[in-house]
């Protein structure tokens, strides 16, 4: 029995000319808040799309709930909370109609949780859906996704077109459910949303992951940079022929990035006229590119 509330396990899709995505596992533990963190094109929604059965893999599995996420999909898919990256709406309806439509689907008699999130994100939703901005629409998919008070919710890419009061709207909605006990599954690239909600966090990139670490790992010693302010610009310059990974970032500050050796960098810098020393923590923005190597896109 899985103790998991979703399980992958080497899935791969394979679109061709290296499109897809390839031999991906991971797993979400209930209670989990997960972040799925990757470019354009990473394979993000393509792996949320297996989770919710919409598409057959060529390889490996995923579970919902001890569940095949493909054969048992109806089940799963009535029971969990879905944001897709676009919604197929039905733009002739107003929003308040659309939203009372999926309640329906959903099985739902009471509205009370529906409303509340109509308020909190200050959605007037009399309006055609087809007159609505970008903004205001992903606002009736977040209140779709959250409205029936689901265990689980699978977001992809869920604040995209929120300005940042209701970015900020949607983490603490986040956080609270969090609180509650439930387990989410979000994709994102916005860093601050992962940084502010997230358990744990896995990085995809040309539909293969890099890591998932905990986000305290992240956070820990290992990716800290250290920024060296050298007497002189000669002194900044040789120090860059040591073979650090570092980059110069003013003519005699030289920033120093994780991943070398702290004593080696320490028996260094002791031969060398040292004025300042700043230890910055990378931001899961800056490990980000890190992984990536610079080319986030
Ligand atoms: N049905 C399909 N047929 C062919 N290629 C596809 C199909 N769906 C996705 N792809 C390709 O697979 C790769 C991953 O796409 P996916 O939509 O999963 O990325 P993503 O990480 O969600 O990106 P974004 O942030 O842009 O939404 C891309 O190269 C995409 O072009």
């Amino acid at each position: 029995m899985t103790t998991n509330v979703i399980e992958i396990r080497q899935l791969t899709k394979d679109y061709g000319n290296n499109r897809g995505i390839f031999d991906v596992s991971l797993s979400v533990k209930k209670g989990e808040v997960f972040g799925f963190l990757g470019p354009n094109g990473a394979g993000k929604s393509t792996t949320i799309r297996h989770l919710m059965g919409f598409i057959q893999a060529d390889q490996g599995s995923c579970q919902i709930n001890g569940l095949d996420c493909l054969r048992d999909h109806a089940r799963i898919q009535q029971a969990l909370g879905y944001l897709p990256g676009e919604i197929a709406f039905m733009d002739d309806m107003t929003g308040l109609e659309f939203i009372k439509f999926m309640a329906k689907m959903k099985g739902m008699t009471d509205l009370t949780k529906a409303y509340e999130l109509m308020e909190r994100f200050e959605l007037n939703p009399q309006g055609k859906i087809k007159k609505m901005s970008k903004g205001m629409k992903q606002k009736i998919g977040i209140i779709c996704a959250f409205m029936h008070d689901p265990e689980l919710l699978i977001l992809d890419e869920p604040s995209s077109g929120l300005d940042p009061l209701m970015q900020n709207r949607f983490i603490e909605l986040v956080l609270e459910e969090k609180q509650r006990g439930k387990t989410i599954f979000m994709s994102s690239h916005i860093f601050e949303e992962i940084e502010r909600t997230c358990d744990r966090t896995a990085m995809i990139k040309d539909g293969r992951l890099i890591s998932i670490e905990e986000l305290q790992t992240l956070k820990a010693s290992k990716h800290k940079t250290y920024q060296i302010m050298f007497a002189t610009e000669e002194l900044a310059e040789q120090f860059m022929n040591e073979g650090f990974e570092c980059e110069q970032v003013e003519s005699t500050v030289v920033k120093v990035l994780p991943r070398n050796n702290l004593n080696y960098l320490l028996a260094t810098l002791s031969r060398y006229d040292i004025v300042d020393l700043d230890i910055t923590k990378l931001t899961l923005e800056e490990l980000f590119l890190h992984f990536y190597g610079g080319n986030e896109s």
